[in-house]
């Protein structure tokens, strides 16, 4: 059939756009080796290049670098109809489908035109053509004599399709040129796409489904897979699904999906995922093509001034191959593939379809889909070109460029047909479509991806949505249900075979791989941040243990130093009581052994240790500190010495008891040098034992505080010691320490607290005790302010009184002395004349240890006899110093007055 291209006019000038590329011939391996033959001049001590062996190595063919777009044209033949029909050249006998639908309104114009046609016109129409082929990858667009010469449009060339088919090529010639390597790749498991672009009436529709007569691609493709697979490889080793939806115009409004399978029903887009499309399993194409034919009754069409049957929608058809899984030939790439054929609504000028109303708006939806389609393309062109230049994301205007996006981003292969029809008349879309497709020749496919890669995110997609949908839907028809159960089941083993395919990869292998360092690095070091804080952990609970210890062996330490603290307080009143004791106990004994000696105690050498007791000199100050110092028990001492100022008199045994008492004092200080000279003393006081005491020098020499104190019981303990002792030692004799002390004596209530200890402890009486008891009583002078308003002592009276209560046995001796003893004392003081007179009541005393009393009784001595200071009221040093020395001058009166003349 030849092409019916117009000839050039004598005003038409060829453009020639986009040359056709010649790619260069592939070298084959003959070539090659015979090119690479070394010359035989080599020298011997080289080893040959080693070609043989690399050309007997068996390489997989290297990818193609680049593909470019293939870009179709068929032109539409100009078949002079009889009655004007637009079917061209088949007649209508020829294209026996009726008019299902009729196009609304139509354009008047038209239809005077059709109707005013004569078969003289229409052989003028036929022979205006405006496209002629020149070869098969080009061809020469000439305008119209009335454009060229009114807008002065020129000739246009153009060249660098993949085929052109002329008017009268057939279908099988356009399959083969065109859509069998796309199927051929399909069944490779590459995805591919074809595309039918051109205006209302060009063919497209022909082209893609054709009629029974004459097939189009699609019955084509469906023959060519299953003829195929039938052939070569078993049937059972794939499996094909199809699935046909269309994309219209819903009244101008939006755009609308609805499948066109025989159940199908509206669908919906997320991304570029449809949901609800039913893919529909084929077995043959029989089936299939059944199936097309029931999608293309549900196909919105309609009848314009262009078109009969126009197709007001964008048609979508895909085969999908599976492969089974029980298949495991991996030979046979049985990848999965998308087959994708795309029937396109035809672009339409208004004033050449004269829609109107709702056909107006379908056209405004078609057109828009085609210039989107055409803006995707372009921005892709301009992008491989330049870089720099974004990719347009133009596919989000439609819903066919969203589900087309990967093919439209050059992500995918695909392939268009451009269907141009060759009449004069339709010069003006002819030319538009070339000028806006030609350019997509250019259009490289530089990164072409594994459909593989590619469409497993969509079919994870897809499969989910349709699990989800499947839930939700309605069971209407059991058949629809077990379609749907059946793709699911596909999909996932699609699902499973491609996650094998990725998992046995040598990329996953590697990436598997780094994983699994980087997993493994990080577990080490977590081990040794663990590691570092367990080690942290271990000195912690080292330190804390050794922080325990210490703090155990602080307690100790508090313990034991609060236990030495005790004993240091406990050794502290037990060495007082010792020593008072052991005081006690030596001087008990000399006095014991010296009794005789203690009982004749001169007053001379009683008066001289009064003196060297008061002397101000620094050591018998010191010593006099001690019996009558600032010490509590010095104070004590004398406070239980003396005697209340109620206890106006006083008849004491006090012989026995100074020197007891001064021993001790001298052994408990110690700071203290009067125990030598007490020593000394006691010495003297042994030379002179055949001397009389008189109590009361030693009254005299006693300072008698005014306060009260608690030396009756210290009396009556100290008593019971020396009770016990001398009842120990068996002496008859009566000792100082045995004997009631002095300080006991003047503590004591003379009628009410001598009495008690002495019925309680029924004392063993001696004539010795009796002895130094009627020694004691004479009378004792006490300094008090009170006592000194009541005048002189009566102390016989007051002594006869105790000596009552005691029971004491009374020998003449202890007559005698006491008689010697009941003297009267004037007291040396800043108000002489007064003298102290005795009270009869006194009040209770409580008992005491006698070694305390006894230590508090020393200490507290004070030889002050007149102006004693209340306690904690002393005076300063010099004060008491003079009181001392007017003591001692007043004992020394004493003495010298009761001295035998
Ligand atoms: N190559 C061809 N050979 C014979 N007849 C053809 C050819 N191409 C198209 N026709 C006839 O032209 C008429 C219109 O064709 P078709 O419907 O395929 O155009 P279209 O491009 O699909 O139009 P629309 O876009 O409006 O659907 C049809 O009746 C068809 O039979």
């Amino acid at each position: 059939m030849e092409i019916n291209s117009p000839a050039p006019g004598p005003n038409t000038v060829t453009v020639r756009r986009n040359p056709h590329r010649r790619a260069r011939p592939t070298p084959t391996p003959a070539t090659a080796a015979r090119e690479m033959q070394i010359p035989s001049s080599i020298a011997p001590g080289v080893r040959s290049f080693p070609t043989q062996e690399i050309l007997s190595m068996d390489v997989a063919k290297p990818n193609p670098v680049a593909e470019n777009l293939r870009v179709f044209l068929r032109i539409r033949p100009l078949v002079p109809s009889k009655l004007g029909d637009k079917t061209g050249g088949f007649g209508a006998d020829q294209n026996p489908k009726p008019r299902l639908k009729n196009a609304w309104p139509q354009n008047p114009a038209k239809k005077k035109s059709a109707a005013g046609r004569s078969p003289q016109n229409n052989r003028k129409i036929k022979e205006e053509v405006c496209i002629k082929v020149n070869t098969s990858h080009s061809v020469t667009l000439s305008p119209p004599l009335a454009l060229q010469e009114s807008n002065r449009t020129k000739t246009e060339v153009y060249e660098g399709f993949s085929h052109v088919f002329s008017s009268d090529s057939s279908q099988e010639e356009v399959y083969d040129k065109m859509v069998k390597p796309l199927v051929e790749e399909f069944l490779r498991g590459k995805s591919g796409m074809l595309a039918a672009l051109g205006p209302s009436g060009s063919g497209k529709t022909h082209t893609v489904f054709g009629c029974p007569r004459q097939p189009g691609m699609v019955p084509l493709a469906l023959q060519h897979i299953f003829n195929q697979t039938s052939g070569s490889i078993s049937e059972s080793s794939r499996s094909f699904f199809i699935s046909i939806f269309e994309i219209s115009s819903e009244r101008g409004k939006g755009e609308r999906l609805f499948d066109l399978s025989p159940n199908g029903g509206d669908l919906s887009m997320q991304q570029s995922t449809l949901r609800g499309l039913q893919e529909i399993p084929i077995s043959d194409a029989r089936q299939a093509e059944s199936l097309i034919a029931q999608a293309m009754l549900k196909r919105a069409t309609g009848m314009t001034n262009a078109n009969s049957q126009s197709s007001r929608s964008q048609c979508i058809i895909n085969i999908r191959a599976v492969a089974d899984k029980c298949n495991g030939d991996d030979n046979n790439q049985a990848n999965d593939g998308v087959l994708t054929i795309v029937d396109l609504a035809g672009a339409e000028r208004e004033k050449r379809t004269g829609n109107q109303g709702a056909r107006l708006l379908e056209s405004n939806f078609i057109n828009n889909t085609s210039m989107v389609i055409g803006l995707c393309l372009r921005s892709l062109l301009e992008h491989q070109k330049n870089p720099k230049k974004p990719l347009q994301k133009h596919f989000q205007n439609s819903l066919l460029t969203k589900y087309l996006r990967d093919y439209l981003e050059g992500k995918k292969r695909m392939a268009l047909i451009l269907t141009v029809k060759s009449g004069e008349g339709d010069y003006r879309d002819t030319s538009y479509v070339l000028r806006q497709a030609s350019p997509f020749m250019e259009i490289k496919y530089n990164y072409v991806e594994e459909p593989s890669n590619i469409s497993y995110p969509k079919r994870h997609f897809q499969a989910l949505s349709r699990t989800e949908q499947r839930k939700k839907m309605k069971v209407t028809d059991p058949d629809a249900c077990a379609i749907e159960e059946h793709k699911s089941i596909e999909a996932e083993n699609a699902l499973s075979k491609e996650g094998s395919v990725k998992s046995s990869g040598c990329v996953d292998s590697d990436q598997g791989e780094r994983n699994h360092r980087i997993m493994q690095s990080f577990s080490k070091a977590i081990w040794n941040v663990l590691k570092q804080y367990k080690e942290k952990l271990k000195v912690a609970d080292d330190e804390i243990q050794h922080l325990r210890e210490n703090l155990m062996t602080e307690q100790t330490r508090c313990l034991e130093l609060e236990k030495e603290l005790k004993d240091v307080q406990s050794c502290c009143s037990c060495s007082n009581r010792e020593a008072v004791e052991v005081s006690l106990s030596g001087v008990g004994g000399q006095e014991s052994s010296n009794l005789d000696e203690v009982k004749s105690l001169d007053v001379v050498e009683v008066s001289t240790l009064c003196l060297e007791l008061e002397n101000p000199n620094k050591q018998d100050h010191q010593t006099c500190e001690g019996v009558s110092g600032s010490e509590h028990s010095a104070t004590d001492l004398c406070e239980s010495i003396s005697v209340r100022p109620e206890d106006s008199y006083l008849s004491v045994d006090v012989a026995g008891f100074m020197v007891d008492s001064y021993q001790s004092l001298a052994m408990h200080r110690k700071d203290s040098c009067s125990s030598v000279e007490l020593d000394d003393l006691l010495g003297e006081g042994h030379k002179e034992s055949s001397k009389d005491i008189s109590l009361n020098g030693y009254c005299n020499a006693v300072d008698l505080l005014d306060d009260e104190s608690s030396l009756n019981t210290s009396f009556q303990a100290l008593q019971t010691e020396n009770l016990e002792e001398v009842a120990s030692t068996g002496q008859s004799n009566a000792s100082p320490s045995s004997s009631p002390s002095p300080k006991d004596v003047s503590a004591v209530d003379v009628e009410d607290e001598i009495q008690k200890p002495r019925e309680l402890s029924n004392f063993p009486t001696s004539p010795k005790v009796d002895l130094v008891l009627t020694k004691g009583c004479d009378v004792i002078a006490i300094p008090d302010r009170e006592t000194r308003d009541s005048g002189v002592l009566d102390v016989k009276d007051e002594i006869q009184k105790p000596r009552e209560l005691l029971n004491f046995p009374t020998s003449p001796k202890e007559d005698l002395v006491s008689t010697k003893g009941c003297d009267v004392i004037e007291i040396p003081d800043s108000e002489p004349g007064v003298k102290i007179s005795t009270k009869t009541e006194k009040p209770k005393r409580r008992l005491l240890p006698a070694s305390s009393l006894l230590l508090r009784d020393f200490s507290t001595l004070d030889i002050n006899d007149d102006e004693k200071p209340k306690r904690g009221k002393r005076k300063s040093g010099a004060v008491e110093e003079r009181h001392r020395t007017q003591g001692s001058i007043s004992l020394l009166r004493l003495l010298h007055r009761n001295l035998p003349s």
